[in-house]
């Protein structure tokens, strides 16, 4: 078997050390291991062409959800499956399909599991396989990038100093057939149960039902935010007045604000110059290790 690692030598605050020799240790000397590091942002899409076009037989990510959603958004519609050895700060998609942070333990799954299939998410032409978030959510993500440390208190700081500062967005939603117009607080769409440290805004989605968990909520006052907060500690969301939950196969999404629409991508902030996205999900769009 052929296996091509690629790993992000600077995720997770850059705390793994895995090298050639460590990997080759783990596997059976008939197996083929290569090694790629990243170098920058998108490297690993370049990486998993290269990998393709060397006949790899499985792809391992090594890094965060930001590593993982390339090389898997690389991956889709190929035959070639993704391993993940989950290095990264906050872990959503790893910590869905149950894959621990030990290495040895991940290796072992890339050994050992079954080859299964998941969705993915589409927006525009960018894949996601955790999470897709706009209004606070992405506000959040562009404010915990710019920290020069990726940790929990990191993120928690970041959340805190949004909250205080947001003002939600009007935006216009297409779905089933329905137009939905509102000041939204908090708009996720998510393909996986965890968005990252254990945090769940949409505890019912399932990585491989054919559909994307949309969870809607609407402006909310200093109080709601808290009882919010305290909501999704809980796993509850669903119970609160102001917020709608639904399962959805696609949506539209338009700023009546006239601000671009910007948003997380699996954990990664990203700006577009447009005012209206269509977001939906691409179903078995990938083979995974699990
Ligand atoms: N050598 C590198 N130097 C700087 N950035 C890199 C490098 N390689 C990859 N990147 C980029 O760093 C970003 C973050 O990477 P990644 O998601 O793996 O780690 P993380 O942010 O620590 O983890 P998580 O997403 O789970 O919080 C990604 O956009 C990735 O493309």
């Amino acid at each position: 078997m052929k296996y091509i690692f690629i790993v992000n030598p600077n995720s997770g605050n850059a705390k793994h050390e895995i090298t050639l020799d460590f990997l080759q240790s783990k596997f059976e000397p008939t197996d083929e291991i290569v090694l790629k590091e990243t170098k920058y942002q998108f490297h690993a899409k370049e990486l998993v062409k290269e990998a393709i076009l060397e006949h790899a037989d499985i792809v391992v990510a090594c890094g965060g959800d930001g590593t993982i959603n390339e090389v898997a958004s690389a991956l889709v519609n190929t035959k070639i499956p993704l391993g993940i050895i989950p290095a990264g700060s906050g872990n959503g998609l790893a910590s869905n399909l149950a894959i621990p942070k030990d290495i040895d333990k991940a290796i072992e799954i890339i050994r050992t599991k079954e080859i299964k299939t998941i969705d993915a998410g589409r927006v525009e032409d960018n894949y996601f396989f955790s999470n897709l978030g706009f209004g606070i959510d992405a506000s959040v993500i562009q404010a915990y990038e710019e920290k020069q440390k990726r940790t929990f208190t990191g993120y928690m700081d970041a959340s805190v100093k949004t909250l205080l500062n947001y003002k939600s967005k009007l935006f216009r939603i297409y779905i089933d057939g329905a137009i939905i117009e509102k000041n939204f607080y908090y708009l996720f769409c998510s393909n996986s149960n965890i968005a990252g440290y254990g945090i769940s805004f949409t505890p019912n989605a399932d990585l491989a039902d054919g559909e994307l968990d949309l969870l809607m909520i609407e402006d909310l006052d200093v109080f709601e935010q808290f009882y919010f907060s305290v909501l999704v500690l809980a796993k509850k969301i669903d119970i609160m007045e102001k917020a709608r939950y639904r399962k959805v196969k696609k949506f539209s999404l338009e700023s009546l604000d006239n601000e671009p629409i910007s948003y997380q991508l699996d954990g990664e902030f990203q700006t577009t110059n447009l005012l209206k996205v269509k977001v939906e999900v691409v179903p078995n769009a990938l083979k995974i290790i699990y």
